[in-house]
């Protein structure tokens, strides 16, 4: 069976084939509607505790790019907020689109931004990530909408990295980063029940999207289009538009951290 992607033969409208929890009652991502949250006085404030030496390396994984971290202990971690217990950091990725007006997966009423920025942890009451993932508490994901505007300095060690790891595959040394400096201000969010963005869809995703944006500049979304879906060798496929569209809320309630 052909992979799953972002083209025409193996889209988001294709997921369905192989994976039917397409269709499920919690998918991801959602348009988030800010007048419709509910503000839950209960919701606590989010605290990230990241240690830079656990990140270990940047992959092109063919769908996205993505950095990794060591998360043999409790060192790179998320508690508070929407979630009870401890959640580490396993990676964190990118979606973004092949023009400015387009490439996030949450879109706030109705408004599309050009890139989006997740952070994957997964809830350490379960003894693995993908033992987590299969879990309705398993995963925790936090979502950062990026919006053009000044060159963003946090994103450039991140982007010239991208050189090296151009095709489908290939991957590169990435030590000493903190992801906590790729985060806005302010900690406010919105949160709600979703799943994995990408196949396998899976249903095990707390939802955390910060309210506040961060800048990118649009020479800097360019380097993000630099990556390519292909591998070495294969003809170039340009790596953009790795978004998938917001999904039906089938009645779920998105509540907000802030007044
Ligand atoms: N866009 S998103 O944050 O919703 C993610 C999509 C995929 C993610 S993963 O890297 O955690 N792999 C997911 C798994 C593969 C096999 C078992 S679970 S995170
Ligand atoms: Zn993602």
């Amino acid at each position: 069976s052909h992979k799953w992607g972002y083209g025409p033969n193996n889209g988001p409208d294709k997921w369905e084939e192989g994976f039917p929890i397409a269709n499920g009652p919690r998918q991801s991502p959602i348009n988030i509607v800010p007048k419709e949250a509910q503000f839950s006085p209960s919701l606590k404030p989010l605290k990230l505790k990241y240690d830079p030496s656990n990140s270990l390396g940047i992959l092109n994984n063919g769908h996205s790019f993505q950095v990794d971290y060591l998360d043999d202990a409790d060192s790179s971690i998320l508690t508070g907020g929407p979630i009870s217990g401890t959640y580490r950091l396993k990676q964190f990725h990118f979606h973004w689109g092949a023009s400015d007006e387009r490439g996030s997966e949450h879109t706030i009423n109705g408004i599309k931004f050009p890139c989006e920025l997740h952070l994957v942890h997964w809830n350490t009451k379960y003894p693995s990530f993908g033992e987590a993932a299969g879990q309705s508490d398993g995963l925790a994901v936090v979502g950062v909408l990026l919006k053009i505007g000044a060159a963003n300095p946090r994103l450039q060690k991140v982007l010239d990295a991208l050189a090296s790891i151009k095709t489908k595959g290939l991957q590169t040394t990435f030590a000493n980063f903190d992801p906590e400096t790729l985060l806005p201000a302010s900690r406010d969010y919105w949160t709600y029940d979703g799943s994995l963005t990408t196949p396998p869809l899976l249903e095990s995703v707390t939802w955390i999207v910060l309210k506040e944006q961060i800048s990118v500049s649009p020479a800097q979304m360019a380097m993000f289009r630099s990556l390519l879906f292909s591998g070495k060798g294969e003809d170039e496929c340009c790596m953009a538009d790795n978004y998938r569209p917001p999904q039906p809320l089938k009645g779920r309630q998105v509540r907000a951290s802030f007044k």
